[in-house]
């Protein structure tokens, strides 16, 4: 028996439920369990993500319950893990991404271009609201949590458009909501939007066996470069990343910026190399940003947040 331990949202149980789909198909007759967890990221609807400790918040619980032996593999959206994992796991395969841009849903305006002067945008993510700032500064932003649908339901409620992943929108059915996909010129997605983790015990050696057919190596070398450069800016969510790398013929390009929470200042940047070392040229590529000017906005944003609740 395999147990997918998951958040109990829609959009984790899918992704759980792909995953274990995943399984049975490489091994026929395999028996597949989810153990569904809530986690303090889950409970705490009320507060701005950012402000409660972030990223690490969706993920901890579910990293205990695999060390706890409660579950053998944890499906994680790899946007939501943390640069550093918890001792004792490893990420065991990497499956195909899905698209990692941002969508705007604004069934009353359809497109950012033509959202009213001075109107109102949802989204809980700073590197969204510092974009949309950055190609609209008069827009307003409100911060909004829960789950996709939730979020959806304010674009038609009160909001004039929210911005959400289009892979989530994608992956529950609902990517007719989306009346605007991003290009990365407009609004560069989240290191490591719509890949999943798949992570497990790093002593497991039959489940990392099961899920290395999983694996899809130009997916991992993307998110490689992604994330090796959060990893440089020791970024938390309180702060304006963005990343997205592609790949063609063995070479990596990592597109990445930093910006204020004003989107005032963008600083932008771009590196090519093989894909051997695609960790290594996204570190690379965090240190020049540092260099050039994300080093002040990163200082300026500590101590913004607030205390993480226990
Ligand atoms: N922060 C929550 C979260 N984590 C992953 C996704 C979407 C799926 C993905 O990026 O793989 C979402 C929803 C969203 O940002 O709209």
């Amino acid at each position: 028996m395999i147990r997918i331990a998951t958040r109990r949202s829609p959009l984790a149980k899918w992704q759980a439920n792909h995953v274990a789909g995943l399984l049975r198909a490489g091994e026929p007759g395999l028996d597949v369990r989810l153990h569904e967890l809530v986690t303090k990221g889950d409970k705490i609807l009320d507060v701005a993500l950012a402000r409660v400790g972030g990223k690490g918040l969706f993920v901890k619980e579910i990293e205990d319950a695999l060390l706890a032996g409660d579950a053998e593999i944890a499906v994680h959206s790899m946007k939501d893990l943390p640069a550093v994992l918890a001792e004792g796991l490893v990420v065991g395969a990497v499956p195909v991404r899905e698209d990692p841009r941002d969508a705007l849903c604004s069934p009353k305006h359809q497109t950012w271009d033509r959202l009213p002067r001075g109107g109102t945008v949802g989204t809980s993510s700073l590197r969204r609201a510092a974009q949309l700032k950055a190609l609209r500064p008069d827009l307003h932003i409100e911060v909004i949590r829960g789950n996709v649908e939730t979020r959806l339901r304010k674009a038609s409620e009160g909001l004039d458009a929210v911005v959400l992943a289009y892979a989530g929108l994608r992956r529950l059915g609902l990517a007719e909501h989306a009346t605007q996909v991003f290009s990365p010129e407009e609004m560069l997605p989240a290191v490591a939007q719509g890949a999943l983790a798949l992570e497990a015990r790093a002593s497991d050696a039959a489940t990392l066996a099961r899920l290395a057919p999983l694996d899809h190596p130009e997916t991992r070398h993307r998110v490689e470069a992604e994330r090796g450069l959060l990893r440089r800016l020791e970024g938390g969510c309180q702060v304006p990343i963005a990343a997205h790398a592609t790949v063609a013929g063995g070479q990596v390009t990592l597109r990445a910026l930093v910006a204020s929470l004003d989107g005032a200042r963008v600083v932008r940047g771009e590196r090519t190399g093989p894909v051997a070392g695609a960790s290594a040229l996204g570190e690379a590529l965090g240190e020049e940003l540092l260099s050039r000017g994300a080093a002040e906005i990163l200082k300026e944003l500590e101590g913004t947040a607030e205390p993480v609740p226990h």
